[in-house]
């Protein structure tokens, strides 16, 4: 059994599915609509027990998982959803060790899930145009323990990167055609790469560039994760989803003139 510390960032899980990211600092407090939470109440209690809150409400005491960080984490721009970031990463052969090269930080939200497979002898080297939405990045990054394994650079990459010979890549900007040949240089032989393209239209250019680039193994596809709701004798998939979030496409590199 592990207990909470001063210092540990906890999730705390209310009725009704409601969850708090907390860092927790001896002397501070949670001020929920189920009442006050002293921080000074939940350090020294294990985690995966329950406390009460002010107004009785039963609470638990979590750890925080990657796709809590990811979903409670600040999101001033779009951000890749963990359904679709999954099958990216197995697509694109990201393992422990990889470098990976990452094209529109954003809110970092795929960097954070990038880093916490490549860890801790890998890199991500992200790329974000805007200071305002790398600082985002950072501050996600830190919460989540994962700055660390990440180059975050501020510089438009369309023009260049500083990398060669990466193991894998993935574009996730607005118009992913300013970009692709960059990123291509910069993938070694072999190397996978992902393009996170929200329209039909997007994902049309960018499967004819790939293909008349020689990249193998073009693939576009999209995800839906539809939720089931469990009553006994009337399981059935919930009326409401998020449906469309992105479309993907996946494709290898192979060596010049092959
Ligand atoms: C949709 S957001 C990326 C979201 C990110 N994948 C996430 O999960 O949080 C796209 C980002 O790409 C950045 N961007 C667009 N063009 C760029 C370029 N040429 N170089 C670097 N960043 C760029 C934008 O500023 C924006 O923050």
């Amino acid at each position: 059994m592990s207990y909470v510390s001063d210092g540990d960032n906890v999730l705390m899980l209310a009725p009704r599915g409601i969850t708090w990211l907390v860092h927790v600092s001896a002397g501070s407090e949670l001020h929920t609509h189920l009442g006050i939470i002293r921080h000074d109440d939940i350090i020294g209690r294990p985690y995966g027990s329950a406390m009460e809150t002010q107004f009785g409400q039963k609470v638990y005491i979590l750890r925080p998982f990657l796709e809590d960080y990811i979903m409670l984490g600040e999101r001033p721009t779009q951000i890749v959803y963990p359904k679709d970031m999954g099958i990216i990463v197995a697509r694109i052969g990201v393992m422990p060790g990889s470098r990976v090269l990452e094209v529109g930080t954003g809110s970092g939200a795929l960097t954070m899930f990038l880093a916490g497979i490549v860890a801790p002898t890998g890199r991500v080297h992200s790329y974000e145009a805007r200071k305002e939405f790398a600082d985002v990045a950072r501050g996600n990054l830190a919460r989540a323990g994962l700055l660390d394994y990440v180059d975050l650079k501020i510089a438009d990459a369309s023009v260049s990167v500083d990398e060669a010979n990466v193991d894998s890549a993935v574009v996730d900007v607005g118009d992913p055609m300013k970009v692709l040949r960059v990123v291509g240089a910069a993938l070694k032989p072999a190397g996978g790469l992902a393009v996170v393209t929200p329209t039909f239209n997007q994902t049309e250019r960018v499967i004819s560039y790939l293909r008349s680039e020689g990249y193998v193994m073009v693939d576009a596809f999209e995800t839906l994760y539809r939720r089931i709701e469990s009553k006994p004798g009337a399981t059935r998939p919930s009326s409401t989803m998020i449906s469309h979030t992105t479309f993907i496409v996946t494709a290898r590199k192979v060596a010049p003139d092959h």
